[in-house]
């Protein structure tokens, strides 16, 4: 394939739309995202395979808002989000809830907040159990080490005081992603580990290392060096993209998939796709890879005639592949965050936001020594199983409500059991501390001189799943478009599933304030101030829970691997090929067949690093069949 050289300046080849339909790619990867940067690099190390990225987002490369560490958040609703947002959800008082998703070069990896961990050994082991072969702790484990580069804390005394441990046998030293403990942490960060072994919780040694139960310091992904984020960009695209085999093209979208059928049996053959308001086709000779992520791969297959007919005829888009599992079985994780007041003469993150001054500081301490609050992430968590945190009898009465549900299928019944029995010593809820109130419910007088903390805590196996599908078609009668945004409905605290996450939410809510009254920690806290001090009965606390809940970001199982029941179950099977389609895979955070206890994105890299292994093998056995 003959490309155009890469323009000095940029670090995108110079390629008009125009150019990139004229390629014929072997891959054409959709979504130039978390998973789907890696897949382009992977597949592009071979120079006889060429790789074709569309992405819809724009290059933000020396973007401070993605790259400065202590900035996470910034770029919520800007231009390099998508924002989406979920259908009103009557579990949550009819409320609807933001949705950011990354709409730039890098997707969501440019956009999330850096944490960087990996759930318990259990959690695969259910996927395998579901039938999907290879997807199993030990099956994972060697991709997760593929994807990073961990960098060894140096500085002894803050490996002591901070308690930067970790197990060296279970982490990546070589790969792309550099991943690392911070050089500074929050003032409260240091009464931690104290406060959660005052309530009975270890100090987890090797929380990389198949199980996430108990305290820990986390890590982010940023380069120790430059203290810049890395992600899938800098990681995976910069350092191949002069490979004369790789092209991406940016503010690209694709509408769908091209589908040919012969003798009963659809191949996907290209994709149409649109840039500058030109419309374009694009073929592959080998695979169409969607990596879209949970909301636009089903999009995206739906849009192209895949999924249930219902949805489909609704919106006007004929039906070639009738599979009703795509876009449905989305799980996502739910937090709340309760708010305390704190000693006001610590450093506090929001006196960046109410303080000029102190922020124009604070970029100058970083832009000239790397140092500051903007270093911080916050890195105070704790997973703990929910017996921890109940008493025995509230445990027995949530165990017997979960007996009662009846709607998953073949093993999934089981394994969601057993995460509930103690024994299985799993991360049922997440709790982070960090100062700052991150509650947009909670809105203080910024006048009155009062600092705040915030006690996050977030649901890692929620029995509530919801879909995402394409909208029906306009009043004008014309079919549903990529422009026409899907309607997300996670179905958060609804129906008897969604009900019994609600109650766990709210008992588990008890124990934020425990941990924030109990020493050395409670040495800051002051009161705390939302919910106030006088919602106290579990009625009450229910209610605040309602109103306040909002998600954690990280939405899964849209276009999940259907296990041993392949399509009865799932949209791909376990080798990521869809179902009924030639040449179609998916490879992003869509394909989990059941949710993970931890944040997503370190199992995102670990995924498509497997996926692009895959691909490799089936190209390779491909060809030694030929020859
Ligand atoms: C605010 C926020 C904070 C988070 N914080 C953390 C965290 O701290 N730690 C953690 O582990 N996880 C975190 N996550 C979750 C994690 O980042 C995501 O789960 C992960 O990045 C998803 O990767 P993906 O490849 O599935 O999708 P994405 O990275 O979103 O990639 C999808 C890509 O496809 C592109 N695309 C979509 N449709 C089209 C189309 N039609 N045509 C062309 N391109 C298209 C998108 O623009 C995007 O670039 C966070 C998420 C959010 C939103």
């Amino acid at each position: 394939m003959a490309r155009p050289s890469p323009s000095s300046s940029l670090p995108l080849p110079c390629i008009s739309s125009a150019e990139f339909a004229g390629c014929t790619f072997d891959y054409l990867i959709v979504g130039g995202g978390t998973a789907g940067l890696v897949v382009a690099a992977r597949l592009s190390e071979d120079p006889a395979i060429t790789v074709g990225v569309l992405e819809a987002g724009s290059v933000g490369i020396g973007e401070p808002g993605i790259d400065v560490p202590g900035l996470y958040g910034s770029t919520l609703g800007s231009k390099y989000d998508w924002q989406f947002a979920t259908v009103p959800q009557p579990g949550l008082a009819g409320r609807c809830l933001p949705w950011p998703r990354g709409k730039v070069l890098g997707g969501t990896s440019a956009l999330n907040f850096m944490t960087w961990n990996r759930p318990s050994r259990q959690d695969f082991d259910a996927w395998e159990r579901l039938g999907n072969v290879g997807w199993g702790w030990d099956g994972l484990l060697p991709f997760y080490k593929k994807t990073e580069a961990f960098h060894h804390p140096l500085d002894n005394q803050s490996k002591h005081e901070n308690k930067l441990l970790y197990d060296p046998d279970a982490v990546g030293t070589s790969g792309p992603v550099q991943i690392c403990y911070a050089t500074e942490y929050s003032p409260s960060h240091v009464f931690w580990h104290a406060t959660l072994s005052s309530l009975g919780v270890e100090t987890n040694e090797a929380h990389l290392a198949g199980s996430n139960v108990g305290v820990w310091t986390n890590l982010g992904s940023v380069d120790p060096d430059s203290l810049v984020r890395s992600y899938s960009t800098t990681a995976y695209y910069l350092p191949n993209a002069s490979r004369q085999n790789l092209v991406v093209l940016t503010d690209a979208t694709v509408n769908e998939v091209v589908l040919s059928e012969h003798e009963g049996q659809w191949t996907a053959t290209g994709v149409r796709f649109q840039h500058e308001g030109q419309h374009h086709t694009v073929l592959a000779n080998r695979e169409v890879i969607l990596s879209a992520g949970t909301v636009q791969s089903p999009q995206l297959l739906e849009l192209s005639g895949i999924g249930n007919a219902d949805v489909l005829s609704r919106a006007g888009v004929p039906v070639k592949v009738e599979n009703p599992n795509v876009g449905e079985h989305l799980q996502d994780h739910i937090m709340v965050a309760t708010i305390f007041e704190v000693d006001p003469s610590l450093a506090n993150p929001d006196d960046l936001k109410l303080d000029k001054a102190a922020a124009t500081a604070a970029q100058e301490l970083y832009n000239t020594s790397k140092s500051g609050p903007l270093t911080i992430l916050p890195n105070s968590v704790c997973y703990l199983p929910v017996s921890h945190v109940v008493s025995k009898e509230t445990h027995e009465s949530l165990v017997s409500r979960l007996a009662g549900l009846t709607e998953y299928a073949g093993n999934e019944k089981a394994i969601r059991n057993q995460r509930f029995d103690p024994s299985a010593k799993l991360g049922q809820i997440e709790y982070m501390f960090d100062l700052g109130n991150w509650n947009p419910a909670f809105t203080p007088d910024p006048s009155d001189g009062k600092k705040y903390a915030t006690c996050l805590q977030m649901l890692q196996y929620p029995y509530s799943k919801g879909s995402i599908h394409i909208p029906p078609k306009g009043p004008d009668g014309s079919q549903t478009r990529v422009s026409d945004k899907p309607l997300i409905d996670p179905k958060y605290y609804y129906g008897p599933h969604g009900e019994l996450d609600l109650d766990i939410m709210t008992h588990c809510a008890f124990f934020a304030d425990k941990i924030a009254k109990t020493k050395p920690l409670a040495d800051i806290v002051r009161r705390r101030a939302f919910p106030p001090e006088d919602v106290s009965g579990f009625e009450d606390l229910r209610d605040w829970v309602v109103n306040t809940t909002i998600t954690d970001w990280h939405p899964v199982g849209t276009c999940r691997m259907g296990g041993s029941l392949g399509i009865r179950a799932g949209v791909v099977d376990d080798r990521l090929r869809v179902y009924g389609v030639r040449g179609l895979r998916v490879v992003d955070a869509s394909i989990m067949p059941l949710q993970i206890s931890g944040h997503l994105q370190a199992t995102v890299y670990a995924i498509a690093e497997k996926g692009a292994e895959m691909i490799l093998e089936d190209y390779k056995r491909d060809r030694g069949s030929v020859m």
